[in-house]
């Protein structure tokens, strides 16, 4: 099992327990907007990294927006599923050419 599979289990049997011992119980306790909070707080973190932070910090920096991607997902019912088979449906189709497409 790859370790975002883990991951997103892991998350979803950590629910389950107390706010008090679980950071993802206490997210999903705290509710979607603070969930969605998390989430974009963690992309601008990721992306100040990306400019002035060392590659340690912006791989730090990914591993959080994954990580809090995840338990968003999970608390809106979706899964790693989901969005692989988003991306396998993209697979191939260049993102100029989707875009000149919408502009059609
Ligand atoms: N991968 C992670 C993971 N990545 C980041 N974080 C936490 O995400 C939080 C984000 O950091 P911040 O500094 O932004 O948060 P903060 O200001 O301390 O917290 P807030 O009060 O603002 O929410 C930190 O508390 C990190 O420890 C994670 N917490 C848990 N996991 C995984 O989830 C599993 C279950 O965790 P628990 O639910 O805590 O048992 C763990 O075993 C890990 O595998």
């Amino acid at each position: 099992m790859d370790i975002l599979t883990h991951l997103e289990a892991v998350i979803a049997e950590r629910i389950t327990a107390a706010p008090k011992d679980s950071y993802v119980a206490s997210l999903n306790a705290r509710g979607l907007p603070v969930i969605a909070r998390k989430l974009g707080e963690e992309g601008v973190e990721a992306a100040i990294a990306l400019l002035s932070g060392s590659d340690e910090d912006l791989v730090g920096e990914a591993a959080d927006i994954i990580f809090h991607l995840l338990v968003a997902l999970n608390a809106r019912g979706l899964s790693l599923a989901d969005v692989r088979a988003e991306l396998e449906r993209r697979e191939g189709v260049s993102g100029l050419a989707e875009k000149a497409s919408r502009s059609e």
